[in-house]
This record gives C-alpha cells, sequence and structure tokens, in this order.
C-alpha cells in the first residue's frame, strides 16, 4: 500500500459559500440516481467530485446547471435560493461540459466573439492571451482541432468571461496523460494566481488528488464523505493482524470485525487472506483502537481510500 494521500496543496482560508445543495433527488424512471446529495463549495476553493463511472456526476451537475431538473431538494448559487440558475447566475458561472459541441466552421477567433455576445463582461483580451497561452491557434477552425484543443478552447471560453466559479464535468476524458496534465496545470494556476473557485468532477482519483482541496466523494446517490483530503486520510486505514497468521486468524478478523462494527467503525473492506480490515471512524475512535489492540495499523493511498469507500457494499460479510 502506498502512503497517505496528504493534499499537496497548501490550505486556503475558506470563503462564502457560492454553491451548495440540500437533499437533491432525482430518477430516471424507476432508477434513483441521486438520493439527497449535500454538497457544498466555498470561494477560492478547488472541489474535486468523485464518484465511479455511472455514480451521477453528470446528472448532479446537468442539474446545478439548470440542464436537468432535480425532483427534489434545494439548490442555492451564490447564498440565494433558486430552482435552477438564472441568466444572471449563468453569467457568473464558467461551464465546461463532458462533450464539446462547437459549429466546425468557426474559427477560435471568431467563437469567442460569438460567445461574447452572451456574456457583459467578456474580455476579448483575455481571451486572446489564453488562446495564446493554451497554444491555440486564433485563426484555425474548430474542425481541424485535436480532441485536446477542443477542450482547452471550451476552457478558454469558460474563462474569458472571468467567473466567479469554474463548472468542469469530466474535462480531461479522452485526453492523453501530457494533455491531462497541462490541462490541470492550467485549472490549478487558475486557482492559484486568479482565485478562481472550481468544481470539477472526475473518477480519476490521481488528477483529483493533484489539484483539490477538498472532495465530494459520491456513492449511491449521496456524497459518503465531503471535506479535504488530509481529513480523510484521518478517517480511513487499514489494521493487519501481526504475522505469521495463526490458523484461528479468520476467527480472529471475524472477531475485530464484529468489535470494530459495535464500536461504530464502518468496515469498509476485509481480506482475510492477509489478514486485514479497511475501516472508517473518527480519529478518537483509532485513538482508543490502538490504545486496545495489537493490530498493525497503516495509512491508504487516496486511490485505496476511494476503492474501500465506493465499493459494493454487501460484498463486505
Ligand atoms: N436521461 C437519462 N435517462 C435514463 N438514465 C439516465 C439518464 N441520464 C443518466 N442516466 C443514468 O443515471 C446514472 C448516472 O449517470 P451519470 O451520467 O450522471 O453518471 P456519471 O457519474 O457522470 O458517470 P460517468 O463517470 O460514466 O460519466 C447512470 O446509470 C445513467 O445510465
Amino acid at each position: 500500500m502506498q502512503e497517505a494521500p496528504a493534499s499537496s496543496k497548501a490550505p486556503k482560508r475558506p470563503g462564502r459559500v457560492l454553491l451548495r445543495t440540500s437533499d437533491l433527488t432525482k430518477s430516471f424512471g424507476s432508477f434513483q440516481v441521486l438520493k439527497g446529495l449535500n454538497l457544498s463549495v466555498r470561494e477560492g476553493q478547488v472541489y474535486g467530485f468523485l464518484g465511479r463511472n455511472g455514480a451521477g456526476k453528470t446528472t448532479s451537475i446537468q442539474i446545478l446547471m439548470g440542464i436537468q431538473k432535480a425532483d427534489r431538494g434545494r439548490l442555492s448559487w451564490f447564498g440565494e435560493f433558486r430552482q435552477r440558475p438564472g441568466v444572471v447566475e449563468k453569467q457568473q458561472i464558467g461551464y465546461v461540459s463532458q462533450e464539446q459541441f462547437f459549429y466546425p466552421w468557426m474559427t477560435c477567433r471568431y467563437l469567442g466573439r460569438f460567445v461574447s455576445r452572451f456574456y457583459p463582461s467578456w474580455d476579448m483580451t483575455y481571451y486572446s492571451q489564453l488562446l495564446g497561452t493554451f497554444s491555440l491557434p486564433a485563426k484555425r477552425k474548430v474542425v481541424n482541432l485535436s480532441q485536446g484543443m477542443r477542450v482547452k478552447l471550451a476552457l478558454a471560453l469558460a474563462l474569458a468571461h472571468r467567473p466567479k466559479i469554474l463548472i468542469l464535468d469530466e474535462p480531461t476524458a479522452g485526453l492523453d496523460p501530457a494533455a491531462r496534465r497541462e490541462f490541470l496545470d492550467i485549472v490549478s494556476y487558475q486557482a492559484d494566481h486568479e482565485g478562481r473557485t472550481t468544481l470539477f468532477s472526475s473518477h480519476i482519483v490521481e488528477e483529483v488528488e493533484r489539484i483539490s482541496d477538498r472532495v465530494g466523494i459520491l456513492r449511491e446517490g449521496r456524497l459518503c464523505y465531503q471535506g479535504s483530503l488530509t481529513r480523510l486520510g484521518d478517517l480511513v486505514r487499514q489494521i493487519q493482524l501481526p504475522e505469521p497468521f495463526a490458523p484461528q486468524a479468520p476467527n480472529r478478523l471475524e472477531a475485530l470485525q464484529r468489535e470494530a462494527r459495535l464500536r461504530g467503525f464502518e468496515v469498509l473492506q476485509k481480506d482475510v487472506k492477509h489478514g486485514s480490515l479497511v475501516m472508517r471512524a473518527e480519529p478518537r475512535s483509532w485513538h482508543s483502537w490502538q490504545r486496545d489492540h495489537q493490530t498493525v495499523e497503516s495509512r491508504l493511498s487516496l486511490e485505496d481510500i476511494f476503492l474501500g469507500l465506493t465499493v459494493e457494499r454487501d460484498l463486505i460479510v
């Protein structure tokens, strides 16, 4: 196992809440995707919205953007409760969807002029600068751009009106590792140097770890964790029976699992072969556990924590 996932980012002072959802629910037919989503993003934060494929990230973001309607629940943008963001709110949001639909015959520069009509705060000089920074040829037509260039173009279009918040829906899907890294560096630069609040969704743990201050992990229609990466590393740990395993090790593991549950630990994974349990509890519960047991305890990588938190619950007996 890799060492603990301390975020590489220095902690920031939290600002006011720009975006909040309360108990959002959404079903498609009999399938309930969101079962009470409570999410909050504060000014200046880079919020990584993590979930496995099909967890409901795009559905959530589309509700935030007013593209889909929630069945129940409340949504607040910039401190005001709304059913969906209105024109004024949308003018303060930069949104990059999972797929980009641009008029293929427009050049990058022309597209900027076209989109500028929707945003009173559009800054054409800044847009031209962004095209330069992202190495996008202003005179090239969209049809002749690579996938990576299109995503960067979408980001330039989302940034040129200097939005209060950027919403990115799996923006790096379909990018190669170099393009992905370049894109994340741009988002990170925007956050650090322009104070740009950002919510971005992903199922790639490594990229969330790279740039986020705060994460929300979506499981079974709800956030099973929301907070800093450092705190997450404190909550979820692995315990291991001391080696060599005695023949009664499986029984001992069973007993530990039962006791952990009684003490309020959430058992996330059990590995009988290696004599280990992955569990979640508050730090004070971990302290008392350490006091009372001889088990070897280790921190996990964010990827292992993510897998532990999002695994199907009924796989653990
Ligand atoms: N319009 C729709 N009609 C029916 N089911 C839908 C619709 N949109 C989404 N779903 C279902 O809702 C679930 C969540 O989809 P969503 O696209 O929000 O997940 P996601 O977390 O963004 O997934 P991915 O990481 O694969 O993009 C999926 O099971 C999907 O099939």
